[in-house]
């Protein structure tokens, strides 16, 4: 088993990574709580909520399934968790624990940290891309105009990352997960990022599996003990997020996944970075690999003024200006406002480069 350590400004939590933590997800908990609520959602809960009830035996436990998919990241999902907390008498000792993908996380713990103004949660990953998710402690809804718009910061207690579970994940879900591990490479290891490039997405062996995920978790822990609030070098963890997010937002969440528009929105990073800095940085590289692994890479088309009014509704934002994350070089990440007349050029080239290939 791996563990790494995260030091946040409320606590320091450990993230386990092996096979069969759900067999004994017991003893992950720090103390004894009244009660544990399991927020799962319909695909996840269906592959592992007996598992992780059984590595629970002797607590006092219930269940909470929403539907599978970022649909549910929603106001109306969020307030169904609150009355189900409350129904099920959970207090100020109880614990919220999340057991799917990053909707679950990013949904429940925001539940927990507004439950009775914030009770304790653990992270119970089932997808490869919750890697990044489960740990730094963002925890957020959508709203329908933006990504992410309604949340806080509020680390969980532990991390518990059965890498077991990722065997039934579907094809798209392996891409998504890949996408978050390969902006981690772009953003901070050159090395790992040539070594990924190289992988057959679909014929990954339990050890390159387990190794990348591990060092995908170091990369952003290490980010996220930096900058907790993102008020400098954690902004460098939304490389290819300004786009994508806005993307996101426009395909009405949940027809792409997240990876796969983060994807979109590294190759647009890459584009703008070697303009701005006059570089060339892997572009080509990356788009081959996207295409070999099957990332879809056809966007209907949009509007660029609309993509631009979407991009502004970012959280990195200042005043109406658009602050990207860039790359001078790769593991050399900077964040650069883009003026709107620039950006217009950016998108309309790199959206007919797209439809060319
Ligand atoms: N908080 C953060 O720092 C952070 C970081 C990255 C992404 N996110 C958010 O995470 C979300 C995406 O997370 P995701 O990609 O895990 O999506 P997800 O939670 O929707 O999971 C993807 C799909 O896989 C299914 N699934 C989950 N575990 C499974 C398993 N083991 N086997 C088979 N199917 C399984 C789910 O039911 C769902 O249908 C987005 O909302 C994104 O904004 C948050
Ligand atoms: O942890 C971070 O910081 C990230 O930016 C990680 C991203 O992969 C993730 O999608 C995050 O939820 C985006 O945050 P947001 O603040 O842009 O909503
Ligand atoms: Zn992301």
């Amino acid at each position: 088993m791996n563990v790494t350590k995260v030091r946040s400004s409320t606590n320091t939590y450990k993230v386990y990574i092996g096979e069969g933590l759900l067999e004994d997800l017991k003893s992950y908990l720090p103390k004894k709580y009244t009660s544990i609520m399991i927020v799962t959602d319909s695909m996840a809960g269906s592959y592992y909520l007996d598992k992780a009830k059984k590595g629970l035996a002797g607590e006092k436990v219930v269940a909470t399934t929403i539907p599978a998919g970022e649909k549910s990241k929603s106001i109306q999902t969020f307030y169904n968790l609150h009355t189900d907390a409350l129904n099920y008498g959970l207090d100020r000792q109880s614990l919220i624990l999340a057991l799917g993908g990053g909707v679950v996380g990013d949904l429940a713990g925001f539940v927990a940290a507004t439950y009775m103004r914030g009770i304790d949660f653990i992270q119970v990953p089932t997808t490869i891309l919750a890697h990044d998710s489960s740990v730094g402690g963002k925890v957020a809804i959508n709203h329908e105009q933006g990504k992410n718009m309604i949340g806080s910061f509020y680390p969980p207690i532990n991390v518990v990352y059965d890498v077991s579970t990722l065997f039934t994940l579907e094809r798209k879900e392996i891409r998504s997960g890949y996408a978050e591990i390969a902006k981690e490479a772009l953003i901070a290891d050159r090395i790992f990022f040539q070594s990924l490039m190289e992988i057959d997405l679909f014929d990954l062996s339990n050890d390159q599996l387990a190794s990348q995920i591990g060092r995908g978790v170091e990369i952003k822990a290490s980010i996220v003990e930096a900058d907790e609030r993102e008020s400098g070098v954690r902004k460098h963890l939304n490389f290819g997020h300004t786009l994508g997010h806005a993307l996101e937002s426009m395909l009405g969440y949940g027809e792409w996944t997240h990876g796969e528009l983060v994807a979109i929105g590294m190759l647009f990073a890459l584009r703008v970075s070697e303009d701005v800095f006059g570089t060339t940085l892997p572009y080509t590289q990356l788009h081959s690999w996207l295409r070999k692994n099957d990332y879809p890479l056809n966007l209907p088309d949009f509007e660029v003024q609309q993509i631009i009014e979407k991009m502004k509704i970012d959280k990195k934002t200042i005043g109406r200006s658009i602050q990207m994350v860039l790359l001078r070089d790769v593991g050399a990440p900077v964040t650069v406002q883009v003026d709107d007349n620039d950006m217009v050029r950016y998108l309309k080239s790199f959206m007919n480069d797209l439809k060319k290939i």
